[in-house]
């Protein structure tokens, strides 16, 4: 990459009262460094929950011992139909929360949609359906569906329409949803759960918002309404609660409690022309089993993969503007450890679990805090340890870098002259 290590890339933006505060952190243990190792209250057990037994069976086969803290704490509540507005860190497992709580209250009708999840992406609404099939493995006569923009619509109505392959639970993105519902493609009449995921993103872009008031309006009033992020600003909160009865809240009220413990962060301060040659050295000195690199616009994740690939740094694009299929097959691609480096934009800023990445960069420092806090949680999912290295080359950078130390309580200091241990972010 050193014959083009001082070149610049383009700059593009990119289109696209029941309250529980969450006092006990959850952290990666030192030394135990295996999936699903954390500090919480072990007391209860997946089995305390009194779940359908094919469910504790699937549970069972995905690894999982122990419930989260937040699994913990919400769980008991959302599979008794309580509403429940839920903040809690990245990568501690919110999306098995509302997949067990809706499979554990589905009682499948042919030709009827039980539950609605919506979430920001298509490629996390592939991810979230994928876990609805881990789980409901045991139960047969359940069956998902993925709706999301950029693929022909046509099929999604013939499935639709299809009495023996028609979906009880559907994934969808709010877009190709409400045209589904336009075009009376679909009907949510018998919905018993409706659930946003990484809903103050989904809230906040006017667009979403606008599609999910329809789709909310055009399902029963009696309903149970689940809404998590890992970040709910005083502001969205509202908005949210306009949705939900009396729902079960959790937040994270001291920001602090948001820092993932199990992930050293770093910063990097340099010029522009000089991203590419260190992105270089970082990748040739560090060891990462998979590594996930923020761009700020289309055109630079283009760029940017083009010169990682002349410079024999394999690595996989997925951005807003690839081709749908495409795109959900570089995802795949990516999470089967085909690739081991992914140049993104914030398409895959938020929710994207793939369990070995343990390296995130910000080649561009995302525009504000919250962003980043979801950014590196793509590396120590779920207790595990991680890496993030951060680029900070203009005066904007800098203020952002101050504000995300100053609201999470982060140490995130110069990335260290010697390099870093292996030891202490690579996960055995
Ligand atoms: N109880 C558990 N035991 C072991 N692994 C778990 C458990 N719960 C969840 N996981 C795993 O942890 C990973 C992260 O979970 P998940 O994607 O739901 O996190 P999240 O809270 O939605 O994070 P984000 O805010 O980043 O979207 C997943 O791979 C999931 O399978």
């Amino acid at each position: 990459m050193s014959h083009q290590g001082e070149e610049e890339l383009l700059e593009y933006d990119e289109p696209e009262e029941n309250v529980v505060q969450e006092t006990t952190t959850t952290e990666a243990v030192e030394g135990d460094d295996k999936k699903g190792s954390y500090v919480g209250i072990h007391s209860t057990g997946f089995k305390d929950f009194l779940l359908k037994p094919e469910l504790s069976r699937a549970i069972v086969d995905c690894g999982f011992e122990h419930p989260s803290e937040v699994q913990q704490v919400c769980i008991p509540q959302s599979i008794h139909g309580t509403d429940v507005l839920c903040q809690a860190k990245s990568g501690l497992g919110k999306t098995a929360v509302f997949v067990l709580s809706t499979l554990q209250q589905l009682d499948p009708v042919p030709g009827e949609i039980s539950t609605v999840v919506i979430c920001h992406t298509r490629e996390l609404a592939y991810q979230i359906r994928n876990e609805y099939q881990r789980f409901s493995k045991y139960m047969p006569e359940v069956r998902t569906a993925v709706f999301y923009g950029g693929t022909d619509i046509k099929k999604d109505a013939e499935l639709l329409k299809n009495k023996d392959a028609a979906p009880h639970i559907i994934v969808s993105t709010p877009g190709r949803l409400n045209a589904l519902l336009r075009e009376k493609y679909i009907r949510l009449n018998n919905v018993k759960n409706f659930v946003i995921d990484e809903c103050d993103k989904v809230l906040e872009t006017v667009d979403m918002r606008r599609d999910v008031q329809e789709i909310f309006r055009a399902t029963p009033h009696e309903k149970q309404v689940l809404f998590f992020s890992a970040t709910l600003s005083q502001e969205i909160r509202p908005i949210c609660k306009k949705f939900l009865q009396n729902p079960l809240e959790i937040y994270v009220d001291d920001e602090a409690k948001l820092t993932l413990h199990g992930l050293q962060q770093f910063y990097v301060k340099l010029s522009e022309r000089e991203k590419n040659r260190r992105l270089a050295e970082l990748l040739d000195s560090l060891e990462f089993n998979q590594v996930i690199i923020f761009v700020k616009s289309t055109l630079r994740a283009n760029e940017l993969n083009k010169i990682l690939n002349a410079s024999n740094f394999p690595s996989i694009v997925v951005h807003s503007g690839i081709p749908q299929e495409e795109r959900i097959a570089r995802y795949k691609a990516f999470k089967d450890f085909q690739k081991r480096i992914c140049v993104t934009t914030d398409v895959f800023g938020r929710g994207i679990d793939i369990e070995r990445i343990n390296l995130a960069i910000n080649y561009d420092l995302p525009n504000e805090a919250d962003q980043y806090l979801h950014r590196v949680g793509r590396a120590g999912r779920f207790g595990t340890k991680g890496l993030a290295v951060s680029f900070v080359s203009t005066e904007e950078d800098e203020k952002v870098l101050a504000s995300i130390q100053e609201r999470f309580d982060v140490k995130i200091t110069e990335f260290p002259e010697g390099g870093v241990d292996p030891a202490t972010y690579m996960n055995t």
